[in-house]
Formats: C-alpha cells, structure tokens, sequence
C-alpha cells in the first residue's frame, strides 16, 4: 500500500500566528479521510497544502511521493483532484455541464480552443452518468441547483482519474435531500476498491458518507485526535474539539452528534 500524503510537524504560520500547529498525518492510498473542526480550524489550509496549492511555512509535507518545496508542483497538480466552492466560482456561467467537466481534462475552466477527442467526450459522459448529471449534459453551469452544481464540481475533479481526491464542503448549503443525494454518491465512490485516497472537510458529522474510514479533529490548528473513524467520532473527541458536551451516536455507517 503506498503513502499519498505524509505531513511532518507542518506548520503554516500568517501574521505571526499558527493558522496550522506542527500537523503530523498519514494518508495511505485505500484511506477515505474525514477532517472536522470548528470555523477557523486550518482544515481548508489543511486541503490546500495536500493540493500542492500551498507549501508549509515549517515541517515536510510530501504528496504523491514528492516533497513540498523540492519537487515540480506543475507536475503533481494534475494528479490531485480537488472539489471545493472557490473552484466552481471559476467555472463560467454559461459553460455547459459537459464542457465544464470535460474541460478538467486540460486543467482550464472555461471551453476555448482546445481541442478534445472522443475519448475525453466519452469519459466525461460517463462521469457526468456516474455523478447522476447525465440528462443536465447541455444545461448551463450557471443555471443549475446549488446540489446540482456541487456534483458537477466533483464530477470535474473526478474526471482526471486524480490519484487523491480533496473534498472541500461538498456538502454545504444543500437542502436535506440534495444533501442525501450527494452522501450516497460519495458513498458509494469511497467504497469502490477503484476509488482514489479521499480527504474530505466537512463541520457535521452527518455528513461523513459511510465506507469513511479515518477522520482527523483540528482545533485552532491543532489535532486533537486522528485515526480509525470509529475511534475518533466519539463524544469525548468531538466534545474536546468543539467545546461543548456531546452525545454521539452512530447508525447504519452514518453518525449524528447533539449537545448532551
Ligand atoms: N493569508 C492569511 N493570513 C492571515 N490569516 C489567514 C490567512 N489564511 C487563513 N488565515 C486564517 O487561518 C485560519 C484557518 O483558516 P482555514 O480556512 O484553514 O480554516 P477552516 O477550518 O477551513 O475554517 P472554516 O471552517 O471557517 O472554513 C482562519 O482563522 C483564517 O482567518
């Protein structure tokens, strides 16, 4: 089994302060990590530093084998998939679903004069199945529910056959059953033995997709805890990361979690 992240004693500090505390973290490639914490945390730091998109200040992190710092990001972005709402806000209004998907495979948002083979038109047909956007294919981007749009982005992100996927909130801002919708899509993605390491950000413990297998609780830019999900979901743990008293329970693979 091969190491997709390794983050040693990192450390990202901004105006003198430590936005992330000398993070230590394993991801190995058959992983699926949660990562949860209150506002502020450093959990989207977190993601943007295993998408190769920001170096440590202090510590090694190394992605896909290469080390931060020594090694060509241009390289290793392609390799890392990355879903998030900063990334959709790129992606033009009037872009169709297809081209806004298929355009991943390029590294561009919007559809210009690449030109794109039958194959890339092929594999993102059946991503957009997959991620159930198959009959939005000619809709604009621009005009589509905010659950809808949140497929699309990771319909993008999956579209390169990344060797890590980052999920930043896929679940925020959804209604209940765009939010279900959305779960067991990612559940079923995390539980194909195909599937890339995942890392997801998530505030709610609702929203953990079952077949998650790690979780790690950040607070003020410290772990708190990390390892197997069963082990760190618990009301001790998540009680300590968010500073209140918690009942936790967990049902069918999905956790809730309510003040005690
Ligand atoms: N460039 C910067 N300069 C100063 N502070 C920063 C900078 N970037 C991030 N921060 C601060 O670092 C902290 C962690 O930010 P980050 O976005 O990683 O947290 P988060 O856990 O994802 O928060 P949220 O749950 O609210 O999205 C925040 O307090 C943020 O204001």
């Amino acid at each position: 089994m091969s190491r997709v992240l390794d983050f040693s004693g990192v450390s990202v500090i901004r105006e003198g302060n430590a936005i992330l505390d000398a993070v230590d973290w394993q991801v190995e490639e058959d992983q699926r990590w949660v990562i949860l914490g209150p506002n502020g945390a450093g959990k989207t730091t977190m993601l943007r530093i295993a998408a190769a998109a920001l170096h440590p200040t202090q510590g090694r992190a190394e992605v896909l084998g290469g080390v931060l710092g020594k090694t060509d990001v241009f390289e290793l972005r392609p390799r890392i998939g990355f879903a998030s709402s900063t990334m959709a806000r790129r992606i033009p209004a009037g872009e169709t679903v297809l081209d806004a998907v298929m355009t991943a495979a390029y590294s561009v948002t919007g559809r210009w004069n690449e030109q794109y083979e039958d194959l890339d038109v092929r594999r993102a047909q059946r991503v957009l199945k997959e991620w159930r956007l198959a009959g939005l294919a000619s809709r604009r981007f621009g005009d589509l529910s905010d659950g809808e749009q949140k497929r699309v982005q990771i319909a993008r992100a999956v579209m390169t056959d990344p060797e890590i996927m980052l999920l930043d909130e896929p679940a925020a801002s959804l209604d209940l059953g765009a939010r279900e919708e959305l779960l067991q899509l990612l559940g079923g993605y995390a539980s194909a033995p195909e599937a890339p390491a995942l890392v997801m950000v998530t505030h709610h413990v609702e929203e953990i997709p079952p077949g998650f297998t790690h979780a790690l609780l950040l607070t003020d830019g410290h772990v708190t805890a990390s390892g197997p999900v069963d082990e760190v979901i618990t009301a001790e743990h998540l009680g300590r990361t968010f500073g209140l008293d918690l009942e936790v329970t967990k049902r069918d693979g999905r956790f809730s979690a309510r003040a005690a």
